[in-house]
């Protein structure tokens, strides 16, 4: 199986480390296999749309949901480094409100499926850090919503000392008991 897939707390939401193949040269690995990846998950979900971002240090993007059209999102990170978090936000899930994170770098190669019905953000912990993630719908900026990335409720661990840098909407984002979840 091209891919190992390890659980999380939160049923659904899967770290995945794909076989990566090192000579002399560098590496290769097949960085999305359809087949694989559903064969792995027990999903069959189809991509939409890919995403690049590229933050500096201590950048810290989230917590983005859609309220329609909610995205299932296979995040990676190609360099750098980052914390990637997602918050269980479905509202009749068990785990509704719990968090899990994972360190995201350019040597580790893990990516995580985020579910639809997640939030999820990240933030910079090298110089600079590209973000590369597909989604399984389309961005549609009517209904994004973000919810505060410190919400005591949600009680995220951040990187000690983190002081954010932040998008003017993260910044006024709400607290998840003030969210708009449907
Ligand atoms: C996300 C996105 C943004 N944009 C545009 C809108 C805006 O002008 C510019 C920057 O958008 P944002 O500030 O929303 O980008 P960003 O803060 O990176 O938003 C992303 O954050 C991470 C954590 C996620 O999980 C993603 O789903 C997405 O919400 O790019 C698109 O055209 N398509 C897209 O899919």
């Amino acid at each position: 199986m091209p891919y190992t897939v390890t659980p999380t707390h939160i049923p659904d939401l899967l770290i995945l480390e794909p076989k990566v193949f090192g000579d002399a040269r560098g590496f290769f690995f097949e960085s999305f296999n359809q087949q694989d990846f559903n064969q792995a998950t027990g999903l069959n979900v189809q991509f939409v749309q890919d995403n690049h971002s590229r933050s500096a240090q201590g950048v810290l993007r989230g917590l983005h949901y859609q309220l329609q059209q909610p995205q299932g999102k296979l995040v990676r990170v190609v360099r750098g480094a980052v914390f990637d978090v997602a918050v269980d936000i479905r509202q009749n899930s068990p785990t509704f409100g719990q968090w899990a994170g994972v360190e995201l770098t350019e040597d580790n190669h893990k990516q995580v499926w985020v579910p639809p019905g997640f939030a999820h953000g990240f933030v910079v912990l090298s110089d600079t850090a590209d973000f590369l993630y597909k989604t399984t719908d389309y961005y549609a900026p009517q209904h994004e919503r973000s919810i505060a990335w410190n919400d005591p409720a949600i009680g995220i661990t951040w990187p000690p000392g983190l002081q954010p840098k932040l998008s003017a909407k993260d910044q006024s984002a709400k607290p998840l008991a003030e969210a708009e979840l449907s």
